[in-house]
């Protein structure tokens, strides 16, 4: 319970300070993730070209890096963008979308947590067996296959890295060199929409914008999202369907109180 208070509490700082969160994202999901970040206090801005980046992530609070489109030329931008961070001590959260089902996507995830310091990296279990070194069934950007262990994956891959890993599924795991965190939160409604994955490495991003306790900051952005999509199935109306869903869990992250989050976080440590 004091533990879930303590990441509840990451919920007010949010709001209090309001972080500018930089991302270089993929142009599925972009805007779900500037209204999501939006929606839960932060400020979010979106600059992927080379000649701005270094200047836009200086003013930032974190940085979001999601290879869920990239190419050539983003890539080199996250490069620039996470080294910059690197130099003046503003966290970089990592979504490796798709790693593990193209040889580009994995090469370049893997160059990224070699060559840039993260705080955080957060995927679905396929992305994070990639990033381990096994190999794990994808369909794309999407999880296909049963999920090994989780936590001893996560767990590994966060001493090896010496980031936070944050694994989301069925269970969510948060892991870093010690701890293991497990969340319950959620419903499977929500890999139905897409970018509840990214939505969820944005919130992670905001918290990281707030506090230098990143296992803390990626366990608040998982249980967060877990929760508003009970809470926004919970307020489905009866001829209200996925789109509706996907609307109501950002009207849920907008509503969300420190209250609820520990009232209705399932957190526990392993
Ligand atoms: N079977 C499930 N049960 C409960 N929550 C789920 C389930 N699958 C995914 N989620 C939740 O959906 C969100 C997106 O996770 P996930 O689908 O693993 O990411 P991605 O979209 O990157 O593959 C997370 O908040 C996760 O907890
Ligand atoms: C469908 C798709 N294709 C490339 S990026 C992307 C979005 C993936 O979002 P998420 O991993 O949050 O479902
Ligand atoms: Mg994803």
């Amino acid at each position: 319970m004091q533990k879930l208070q303590a990441i509840a509490d990451l919920l007010t700082e949010v709001k209090t300070k309001k972080p500018l969160v930089h991302h270089l994202t993929n142009y599925v999901t972009v805007n779900d993730c500037a209204n999501i970040v939006l929606a839960l206090g932060g400020s979010p801005v979106m600059a992927d070209d080379a000649a701005e980046v270094e200047e836009m992530v200086a003013i930032a609070s974190a940085l979001v890096l999601n290879i869920g489109t990239l190419n050539g030329r983003t890539i080199d931008s996250m490069f620039l963008a996470g080294k910059r961070a690197n130099r003046l001590g503003i966290p970089v959260v990592l979504d490796p979308v798709g790693a593990g089902a193209t040889t580009l996507r994995t090469a370049t995830a893997l160059r990224l947590v070699q060559e840039i310091e993260l705080a955080v990296v957060r995927g679905n279990i396929a992305e994070i067996t990639a990033l381990a070194g096994g190999s794990a069934q994808t369909r794309g950007v999407d999880a296909a296959g049963p999920c090994a262990d989780a936590p001893g994956i996560a767990a590994a891959l966060a001493q090896k890295l010496g980031c936070v890993v944050a694994v989301t599924g069925a269970q969510d795991v948060v892991a870093d060199g010690s701890r293991i965190g497990l969340i319950d939160n959620g419903h499977p409604i929500l890999a139905r929409v897409t970018g509840t994955g990214c939505m969820a490495t944005s919130l992670v991003g905001c918290y990281a914008g707030v506090t230098r306790d990143y296992f803390r900051a990626a366990a608040a952005g998982i249980i967060t999202m877990g929760l508003a999509g009970e809470k926004a199935l919970a307020a489905l109306a009866p001829d209200d369907g996925i789109g509706s869903f996907r609307v109501k869990l950002l009207d849920q992250i907008d509503r969300l109180t420190p209250e609820e989050f520990i009232q209705g976080g399932k957190y526990h440590e392993a």
